[in-house]
């Protein structure tokens, strides 16, 4: 492949805990990253949320106007104000999940995103591989492989997001690109976030159990655990994905506990999904990266320690930034997009071969590039 100028990329992503908008600026070329440039993160109001929770499930075509107003104006706050951007990536909302039925929805227009913004914009990213028979996510992987580069990465290691659902990645840094055969195995592992946090909205009208101070009050209750990992997705090999509430009915198996052993619970059984998906890594990892939210919550964080072989630390220890990574992913994989390059493959998606996703979105005018943020 021909060295290609690094691109000044804007990566957005909304994810599925609906807290807010994370945007990033990275400098790469789609296969290196170059530095990282400044970041924003744009919450969405309580009221927002409601409008895009209410959302949740639904299909193009179906009643989303009022969330898709929401997206949008979120993003356009979120992004008017980088500067000097050549390229947006936009994630947009994910409503919907279903990659061996209706296929994925993420909500968002990137045509008037582009017109708003005066920048091309990629967007739709999870289609294609779809189409193509992958299970359109995890996508952050291929990031993940340029990330394990950037931090001179020589063995083997892990990256764990644990967002409102945990995604997992293991990366061999010594393949040479990110799609040769055994560089990458990703796959969802399970509920995270997601179901800790309707349960704290449920319960105590607190929108996530901050800093894991209520499960560290509460026991697991084993029985409970033991019903949940007897789901059948943890016997599924990789690669596979998840919908943020296709585990909604574990809330159902806490539901006679008080609430700090509820949430512990639920706690231990995102822990414990991790456990099963760390079990099909083809080697051991050196290491256990974590971002997401989830890494801030010092209980999760050590019922993984406690299990694991290997170190399990935050993305801050190799100098990443564990609030920004999958923003800063959907910048690099719309550079990806704009050159042609694969943004999925076998081991990440299950999708039959190298697949470049993505629509990219022109504006009748670009705005020349100035000074300002980033
Ligand atoms: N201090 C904290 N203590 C405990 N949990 C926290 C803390 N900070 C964030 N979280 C959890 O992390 C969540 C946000 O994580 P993140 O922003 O990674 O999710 P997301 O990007 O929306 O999800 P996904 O990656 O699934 O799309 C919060 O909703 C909360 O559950
Ligand atoms: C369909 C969808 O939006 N999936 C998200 C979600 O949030 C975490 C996990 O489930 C992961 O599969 C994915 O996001 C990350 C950014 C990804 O594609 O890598």
């Amino acid at each position: 492949m021909l060295n290609a100028k690094p691109m000044r990329a804007l990566g957005a992503m909304s994810g599925t805990s609906l807290d807010g908008v994370d945007a990033a600026v990275v400098e790469t070329d789609g296969e290196r990253i170059y530095g990282f440039g400044d970041s924003l993160y744009r919450p969405y109001s309580a009221q927002e949320q409601t409008v895009l929770s209410a959302a949740l499930g639904r299909w193009p075509g179906e009643d989303v106007d009022e969330a898709l107003r929401v997206v949008q104006t979120a993003h356009i706050e979120a992004l008017a104000g980088f500067h000097g951007v050549d390229l947006v990536g936009f994630h947009g909302q994910t409503l919907a999940h279903e990659p061996q039925g209706r296929g994925t929805h993420q909500m968002g227009d990137g045509d008037a995103l582009a017109q708003a913004l005066g920048v091309p914009v990629v967007w739709d990213f999870r289609s294609a591989d779809i189409r193509f028979g992958g299970e359109g996510a995890p996508l952050a992987p291929f990031y993940h492989f340029a990330c394990a580069q950037w931090i001179g990465a020589e063995a083997p290691l892990a990256f764990l997001n644990l967002g409102g659902v945990g995604n997992l990645t293991w990366v061999d840094p010594r393949k040479a690109t990110p799609d040769e055969a055994g560089a990458l195995l990703a796959f969802d592992t399970g509920p995270a976030n997601a179901p800790i946090n309707d349960v704290m909205l449920e319960r105590r009208g607190e929108p996530f159990d901050r800093d894991g101070a209520l499960a560290r009050k509460g026991t697991v209750a084993q029985g409970a655990l033991e019903l949940f990992l007897d789901e059948p997705y943890f016997l599924k090999m990789p690669p596979k994905s998840l919908d943020r509430d296709a585990f909604k009915d574990m809330i159902g198996l806490v539901g006679e506990l008080d609430h700090a052993d509820a949430v512990a619970t639920l706690t231990g059984m995102s822990a414990a999904a991790v456990l099963r998906g760390m079990e099909h890594c083809p080697e051991p990892p050196a290491r256990l990266l974590v971002t997401g939210g989830g890494r801030k919550n010092p209980v999760l964080m050590e019922m993984l320690r406690v299990a694991l072989e290997c170190p399990v630390e935050p993305v801050e220890a190799v100098g990443l930034d564990g609030d920004m990574l999958e923003a800063q992913a959907f910048a690099h994989l719309a550079v990806r997009v704009a050159r042609g390059l694969p943004t999925s493959c076998p081991g990440t998606t299950g999708v039959r071969a190298g697949v470049s996703g993505g629509t990219i979105s022109r504006p009748d005018q670009e705005t020349p590039a100035s000074g300002g943020r980033a």
